[in-house]
């Protein structure tokens, strides 16, 4: 039984749209021209990075957003929405959801709970990115409104593949009554339905769609294997 927030009222395709600093489509108004092109599409909601971003696409088109900062902490691992200082900013740029890193290292889920509370205050909800089951368990235990498998393969201790990561879509959507957002290394159309498939309540793809960098490089890699 699928698990839909108010946010999302249907199943469907959330696009994340990023460019950071040191990615050709950083800057202007790309991000928003890129949701606009996922909202003709179809694309049910937009996930994207930055102040700048968020605030552009909620200005651009009529999708909820979920929003995120990246920003690294020397000595540190997490860099999704790492302190309040990124969900305020999140929260003023009008971002309906904040994403953030809810995984087990660095105290992690000690800290998140002020975190919550305050999106929460604000009238916003909460988009947990977890690496593994209990990290997910952990997280609607906290009071996530949604869980998602972005981090997956991102922590050392989490499982390393190629692929979506359909045996953590699985497990936590048998599990959990909050919903289950599939994220991280969807490449094709068919994997977004395994997803689906695998229980997820709503797939994000990101790269596929949005960072013609890495498309491109797929077609080079596999043209050059051909060609030798
Ligand atoms: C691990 C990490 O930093 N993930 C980030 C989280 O927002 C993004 O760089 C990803 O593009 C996003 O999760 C979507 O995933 P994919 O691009 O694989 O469809």
């Amino acid at each position: 039984m699928a698990k839909i927030s108010t946010i999302f009222p249907r199943r469907g395709l959330i696009v994340s749209a990023q460019a950071l600093e040191d990615e050709p489509l950083h800057g202007g108004d790309t991000m928003a021209k890129m949701a606009r092109a996922a909202l003709e599409a179809g694309a049910i909601g937009i996930r994207t990075n930055g102040a700048h971003d968020i605030r552009a696409i909620k200005e651009a088109i009529d999708l909820p957003v979920i929003g995120l900062i990246k920003r690294v902490i020397p000595g540190a691992d997490v860099f999704i929405t790492p302190t309040m200082q990124e969900v305020a900013a999140i929260l003023d740029a009008g971002a309906d959801i904040v994403a953030m890193d809810v995984t087990d290292r660095e105290g992690r889920l000690d800290k998140v709970v002020e975190l919550f509370g305050y999106i929460h205050e604000r009238g916003a909800a909460v988009m947990a990115d977890v690496s593994t089951y209990e990290e997910g368990i952990a997280a609607a235990r906290l009071g996530a409104d949604f869980v998602g498998t972005t981090l997956s393969g991102y922590t050392p201790y989490s499982t390393q593949q190629e692929g979506p990561d359909l045996n953590l879509i699985r497990r936590l959507s048998g599990e959990l009554d909050i919903p289950v957002v599939a994220e991280g290394r969807i490449w094709t159309p068919e994997e977004a339905v395994a997803a689906l498939d695998a229980g997820a309540d709503y797939v994000v793809v990101g790269s596929a769609i949005t960072r013609p960098q890495l498309i491109t490089a797929r077609y080079v890699k596999a043209i050059r294997q051909k060609l030798g």
